[in-house]
């Protein structure tokens, strides 16, 4: 059985890592290892750890970058660490970040973050188990949390 990573923070305004795992429950038989870790800069340990101690073929990784200049550089690096992370790992981490100023209102931050959790969350059930079904999606302007932005090409 395919074990999948959740991984979120304390920082973020919406339990990311609960839509997560709901979502792949409705979808797959997998276990899942869910651990939450301060903030973004915290991710990229908790998620190598969790491929490489609790034996994770794919980490979903979630967080919410705030809206000062502070935090934009904290997501920067926090993304860099992720990469560096599947890298010395070879092993997917799937980076769902919505940052604060994306939404409007508090009504649309937590219907993004659900919905781009969820979103993504498929994504990483199709890498894992169908991985067909993303090449079907190739070229079609896929986005996560807004709407879709269609294909240009043929
Ligand atoms: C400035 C800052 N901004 C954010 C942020 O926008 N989002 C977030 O999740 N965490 C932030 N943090 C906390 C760091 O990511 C980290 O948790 C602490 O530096 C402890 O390692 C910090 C320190």
């Amino acid at each position: 059985m395919k074990t999948i990573g959740v991984v979120d923070t304390t920082f973020a305004r919406f339990n990311m890592g609960s839509a997560v795992v709901d979502e792949i429950k409705q979808h797959v038989s997998a276990r899942i290892k869910r651990v939450t870790v301060p903030g973004i800069k915290d991710l990229p340990v908790a998620s190598k750890k969790l491929i490489e101690e609790e034996d994770c073929d794919l980490v979903i990784a979630l967080g919410m970058p705030g809206s000062k200049d502070i935090d934009k550089v904290c997501a920067h690096e926090a993304s860099t660490g992720l990469i560096q992370a599947q890298l010395m790992t070879n092993r997917h981490i799937i980076e769902v970040f919505v940052h604060e100023n994306e939404a409007g209102s508090d009504k649309e931050l937590a219907y993004l973050m659900e919905k781009r959790s969820r979103e993504h969350a498929l994504n990483a059930v199709k890498l894992l188990f169908k991985p067909e079904e993303l090449v079907k999606q190739a070229g079609t302007g896929q986005r996560q949390g807004f709407e879709d932005v269609g294909s240009i090409g043929m």
